[in-house]
């Protein structure tokens, strides 16, 4: 099967339009306040409007209140949330969407556990953890994630056109989730990475002959 790709962070009309043109499944909007790439409901709104149908609007979000959620879902047409934070199962679930949660990984956590409590999720997305919630190009290790984990697995962290084919022959993702790895600066995408990066997701695929 073919690797989903989500561009995350998007701030600007041109690089969602980068984003769809290059062939992401999904672009993502970041309703974390202390994020450099945090964009208002409004914002997001006014983005989304360029999406075209069949690519996915994500919103992620980080410890963010019930209503700022419930707000957020009013004001864009969100079709996956994205907890990054320390959300609870049932706090992921109260929003009647499809959720995606990011488990931080370190060495002694156990992701088996950790992925059977929020079983419900549509996907349970891995990260690096390091000081803050994400978003900070960090690479984590790759042999930390036990074979056979359940559920559909989104990898991320430090992703990049050079490191993300060597990430799918070895992880075998659902999908890929980007944000460092394909900016000038941060909350400002550059198109060539974006094409980059996307083309590179693609090559691995047809290596693994999963297109
Ligand atoms: O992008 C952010 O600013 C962000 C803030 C808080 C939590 C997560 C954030 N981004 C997500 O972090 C991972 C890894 O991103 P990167 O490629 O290493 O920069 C990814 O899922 C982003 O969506």
């Amino acid at each position: 099967m073919k690797t989903r790709i989500k561009i995350c962070g998007l701030t600007r009309e041109a690089d969602v339009d980068a984003a769809v043109e290059a062939g992401a499944d999904a672009v993502g909007f970041v309703f974390y306040p202390p994020s450099p790439r945090y964009v208002t409901p409004e914002r997001a709104a006014e983005l989304a409007r360029r999406v075209p149908p069949f690519v996915d609007v994500v919103g992620l979000f980080v410890n963010a209140s019930a209503e700022e959620i419930a707000a957020a879902c009013a004001t864009v047409p969100l079709n996956l949330l994205q907890f990054h934070g320390d959300e609870t199962p049932a706090f992921c679930r109260s929003f009647a969407r499809p959720w995606l949660r990011a488990a931080r990984v370190r060495p002694g956590l156990d992701l088996v556990e950790f992925a059977c409590s929020y079983s419900d999720a549509r996907g349970l997305l891995l990260d690096a953890f390091v000081e803050g919630y994400g978003g900070g190009g960090h690479v984590f290790d790759w042999t930390l994630i036990p074979a056979g984990l359940p559920g559909h697995l989104v990898l991320s962290g430090g992703l990049h056109a050079d490191n993300v084919g060597d990430a799918i022959r070895r992880v075998r993702p659902a999908a890929v989730d980007v944000s460092s790895g394909v900016e000038a600066g941060k909350g400002i995408k550059d198109h060539e990475k974006v094409a980059a990066f996307v083309a590179a997701v693609r090559a691995a695929d047809a290596a693994i002959g999963g297109v």
